[in-house]
């Protein structure tokens, strides 16, 4: 039999956890011949602990050839030991009103515990998703407490403003959202994050060309896809969630899977100073994995001036979140 990759999920009875569960017990995340084993971790409460019993009964009940085993548990110990993949989601989302950097004082605290865990207890080749947020601040402080880890086992997930930003343009061009390719995130998963419109592609021309309507791109586009969470936490009265689970499975896969020839996908991953974003800080770039473990920061994209001058303020953004958390990192 092929041997289970132990996926540890944190906040696994909440309401992404609920909608990313059973996707991952399905083989959507890891492929359909790999069993896995669920390692989930909720609040040492009983309303968090009897929820996340009662999402247990659930996945039993699916009866997924796929699914080995279950580990649940308040313990991020536990839930991180030999853990090939940690996807660290359980964190308080935002309400109406706040944004997402608003949560940093609140969640930030949470990684710094999860990342000493994942350093002390994952597997030799454990990689880490953050989707908390503010996800690449939180990515930045497990990250920074996880010292025998790579850095580049880290990574923040922007693959959700990527899915969206992909089916505006569709929406815009007419065109079924398969004919958008390369849609990009740049930046910070927050309202300065920078949706890429030179070098995304509909039907093989660049987006810019094809829409042809600078104000739109410059105006509605950017603010509908920077504002899109705001939007459903209106429309819904919580979070995105079966979005996010979607997103997330698609960052996973991103990064498993060797990325096809002339393509890349949005992963916070950290800086190597590329495109002038400091070094260290975790930011959106487009990334092309080798399906090895291994990925690029794809170089050369040009950018216009007024995406670089968006580029930089979400870079200095992330610079301000990193100078807010100084106390949680290591000194
Ligand atoms: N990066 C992204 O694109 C997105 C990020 N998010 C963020 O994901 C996070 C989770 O969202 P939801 O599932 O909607 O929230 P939720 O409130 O429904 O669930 C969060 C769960 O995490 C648990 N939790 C809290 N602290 C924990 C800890 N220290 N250890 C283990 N579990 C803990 C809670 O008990 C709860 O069950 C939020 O921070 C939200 O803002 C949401 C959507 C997209
Ligand atoms: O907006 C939020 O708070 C949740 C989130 O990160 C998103 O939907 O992109």
């Amino acid at each position: 039999m092929v041997t289970p990759i132990r996926v540890a999920i944190t906040g696994a009875a909440g309401q992404i956890g609920y909608a990313l569960l059973p996707r991952i017990a399905n083989g959507d995340m890891f492929g359909p011949d790999q069993p896995v084993v669920l390692q989930m971790l909720e609040l040492p409460i009983d309303a968090a602990q009897d929820a996340l019993r009662g999402v247990a009964m659930e996945l039993d009940d699916c009866a997924f050839p796929l699914l080995h085993d279950m580990v649940l548990t308040s313990d991020p110990n536990v839930a991180f030991k030999d853990a090939n993949w940690c996807l660290l989601v359980g964190s308080k989302p935002r309400g109406p009103g706040m944004e997402r950097g608003d949560l940093l004082r609140e969640n930030g605290p949470i990684f710094e515990a999860q990342g000493k865990a994942v350093n002390d207890h994952a597997a030799s080749d454990v990689r880490v998703a953050v989707v908390g947020n503010p996800c690449n601040t939180n990515a930045l402080i497990a990250m920074n407490w996880a010292k025998d880890v790579p850095n580049e086992r880290f990574s923040a997930m922007t693959r959700l403003d990527q899915n969206r930003a992909q089916a505006q343009l569709a929406a815009k061009a007419g065109v079924h959202s398969t004919a958008v390719k390369n849609a990009l995130i740049w930046g910070n998963h927050s309202a300065t994050q920078v949706p890429d419109f030179v070098n995304c592609t509909i039907d093989g021309r660049s987006a810019a060309d094809v829409i042809g309507d600078e104000a739109w791109l410059t105006g509605e586009f950017f603010q509908t896809v920077q504002q899109r969470g705001a939007a459903i936490i209106k429309a819904r009265g919580k979070s995105s969630a079966a979005s996010a689970a979607s997103a997330l499975i698609d960052h996973v896969r991103d990064l498993t899977t060797p990325t096809p020839n002339g393509r890349w996908n949005s992963v916070c991953v950290p800086s190597d100073g590329s495109y002038d974003v400091p070094e260290g800080l975790i930011s959106s770039f487009p990334v092309r994995a080798d399906g090895k473990g291994g990925y690029e920061i794809v170089q050369g994209l040009e950018l216009t001036p007024f995406l670089k001058e968006k580029l930089a303020a979400s870079a200095a953004e992330l610079a301000h979140e990193r100078d807010e958390v100084k106390a949680l990192l290591p000194s």
